[in-house]
């Protein structure tokens, strides 16, 4: 049915300052992560606000044959949701609580009623390894706990897509790869499309199957990562000097030469 998310002559302006011109992007394939990756102030967060239609942004967005731009915003964010960098301010209300509610906003999903909410918000911080968090008070966590929270929160609304700005920030190596695996797992299960903003180039070659680089809000490479990150684009993008090597087990590692 559905083949993926893409935008088509999306345009952004701040004021006088366009920070994408007329770009074209995408299909972000279905079943499988994608990142956006770049320096700095390279249009990351702008781009993945246009595809949620956040902001204001012209051109096309769309989700196989359903197009995203011309929904309402609330018909839109149901389909494809957005978890922005930085959480909201936190409330006084206890992580299963705010799930219950993230799931309500939603609406009724299918096949879930009465209790069973109950069962699949538990379910939900069960697959992020914070099942013992469900009673405590949002506004108590630490950063970390409360990003683990948003994607629980973000996967508990069953959308179509999933678009998250930098989702690893404020974790610890073993979190940063748990919750890489449980995106995986799920955007295939699901047969989602997940996108997200990631810095750290490893966990991307790693683990991410479609990447797009943008720098000056312009697109320099996009495809597999095998293809998207090499010394080249590398030195294009970040002005640094780099290698892909193969490590011991075989998989790519990026190294750092120096600056470019
Ligand atoms: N609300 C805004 N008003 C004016 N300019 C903005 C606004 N938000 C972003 N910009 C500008 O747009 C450009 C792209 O910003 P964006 O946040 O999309 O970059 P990014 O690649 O996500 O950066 P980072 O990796 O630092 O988060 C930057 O030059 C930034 O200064």
């Amino acid at each position: 049915m559905m083949n993926g998310l893409f935008a088509e002559h999306v345009t952004v302006r701040y004021g006088q300052r366009t920070v994408l011109d007329d770009l074209t992007v995408g299909p972000f394939p279905t079943g499988k992560v994608s990142a956006l990756l770049g320096p700095n102030g390279s249009g990351k967060s702008t781009l993945l606000r246009a595809l949620a239609g956040l902001g204001e942004a012209t051109g096309q967005v769309m989700l196989g044959s359903d197009v995203l731009s011309r929904m309402s915003l609330a018909q839109r964010t149901r389909r494809c949701l957005y978890l922005p960098q930085t959480l909201p301010a936190t409330v006084h209300l206890q992580v299963l609580e705010s799930l219950l509610a993230a799931q309500n906003a939603t609406g009724a999903l299918p096949g879930i009623t009465g209790g069973d909410e109950i069962d699949a918000a538990l379910r939900m911080l069960d697959i992020f390894g914070i099942a013992d968090l469900a009673m405590r008070y949002m506004d108590e966590l630490s950063g970390g706990q409360r990003q683990l929270v948003g994607l629980a929160q973000a996967l508990g609304r069953h959308p179509d897509a999933l678009l998250l700005d930098e989702p690893l920030s404020a974790l610890d190596l073993h979190h940063q790869f748990a919750v890489m695996d449980v995106l995986r797992r799920e955007t295939e299960r699901r047969n989602i499309v997940t996108v997200m903003v990631l810095h750290d180039l490893n966990i991307a070659v790693r683990m991410t199957d479609y990447d797009v680089i943008l720098r000056d809000g312009k697109i320099i490479a996009a495809g597999s990562p095998h293809d998207v990150i090499t010394p080249d684009t590398l030195r294009q993008t970040y002005d640094i000097v780099a290698r892909v090597e193969t490590c011991s087990r075989g998989l790519p590692h990026i190294m750092v030469d120096g600056l470019g």
